[in-house]
């Protein structure tokens, strides 16, 4: 760690993680989050530009950065740092893995526990909606892969969404596929996305989108060659950064504050709910067959 902490380098924040912030070339700042133990493990990078007051979150969580309950804690806090952080103005989240945005939920953490993991586990993925659904600066998604289920969540709780154009990259929910259900809290998201009738067909067959079907429909908003997502993204935080912050802000809690409260007055039900549908045998049976079918994916 000591090659990383030069001189100027300050350590902003404490807790599973540790965020890291100095003074380098162009008289930027920039914030790096490391793990507190070992710094090589961690599994987000956060570069925040001072001058900008645009942070980058790069996932990097070998190999498909799936999202098991250690990732979603450290996204967790470190969007929380950034929230509270004066000095960032909006975030763009995106991939470090070639190829994948994320792989959603990771299916192991949801098969073969036992309920008290269940519902360790399905709380720290209300906790991460809860965070970026009601995030209070800038979201953008930059997706640079694929993003089924989960990762699709993920990017639908931006203000804004770039994908790549890739046809081998896909983004959706597709729980059906896997034989489980989204949750309403997943299916409220996708809904005020892309309207009623599309969420619907979208949900029954777990529908996964190529990036310009995705545009087709308003699941992404801009379609741009995959090495100009992120500069995209930039530009895009810019112009939202033009919007007087406390307008847009106020403007982007009440689209969404109903859908947060709903969730946020039952979190516990839905917990328990999780737990006794993921622990019936038939669910279990149709994670494990799914699981056999992406090993034998590979052979
Ligand atoms: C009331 C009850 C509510 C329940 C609601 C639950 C809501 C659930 C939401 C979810 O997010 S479920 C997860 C859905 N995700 C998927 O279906 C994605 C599955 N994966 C893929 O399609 C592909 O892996 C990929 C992401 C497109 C990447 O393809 P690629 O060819 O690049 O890599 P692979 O060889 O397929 O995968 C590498 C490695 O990673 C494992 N893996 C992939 N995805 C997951 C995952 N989501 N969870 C855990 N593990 C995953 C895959 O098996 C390979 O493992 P190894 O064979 O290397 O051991």
């Amino acid at each position: 760690m000591a090659a990383v902490l030069r001189r100027g380098v300050k350590l902003i924040s404490s807790g599973s993680s540790q965020l890291l912030s100095g003074g380098c070339k162009h008289g930027r700042t920039s914030t790096l989050c490391i793990s507190s133990s070992r710094p090589s493990s961690s599994k987000i990078n956060v570069e925040l530009d001072s001058s900008t007051g645009i942070a980058v979150m790069r996932f990097q969580n070998p190999l498909v950065n799936s999202l098991n309950l250690d990732f979603l804690t450290e996204i967790c806090i470190s969007l929380e740092k950034l929230e509270l952080d004066k000095s960032c103005r909006g975030v763009i989240l995106t991939s470090a893995q070639p190829k994948i945005f994320s792989a959603g939920l990771d299916i192991l953490e949801m098969y073969g526990k036992n309920p008290e993991h269940y519902a360790a586990f399905w709380k720290s993925v209300q906790e991460i909606w809860l965070k970026l659904y009601g995030y209070s600066k800038i979201t953008i998604a930059a997706i640079n892969g694929s993003s089924p289920a989960g990762g699709c969540l993920i990017a639908l709780t931006a203000d804004y969404r770039i994908m790549a154009d890739n046809p081998r990259y896909t983004i959706g929910l597709n729980e059906t596929q896997l034989g489980i259900v989204a949750p309403f809290w997943f299916k409220d998201t996708m809904l005020n996305t892309v309207g009623h009738r599309t969420a619907e067909l979208s949900l029954q067959f777990g529908l996964m989108y190529t990036p310009s079907d995705a545009l087709k429909i308003n699941l992404v908003d801009l379609v741009v060659p995959e090495e100009q997502v992120l500069s995209t993204a930039t530009e895009t935080m810019t112009k939202f950064l033009a919007i007087p912050g406390h307008a847009r802000e106020i403007s982007k809690s009440m689209m969404r504050k109903p859908v947060v409260d709903r969730l946020l007055s039952c979190r516990d039900a839905d917990i328990k709910n999780f737990v006794s549908f993921i622990s019936k045998d038939s669910i279990q049976k149709s994670l494990g067959q799914y699981l056999s079918m992406l090993k034998q994916k590979k052979s």
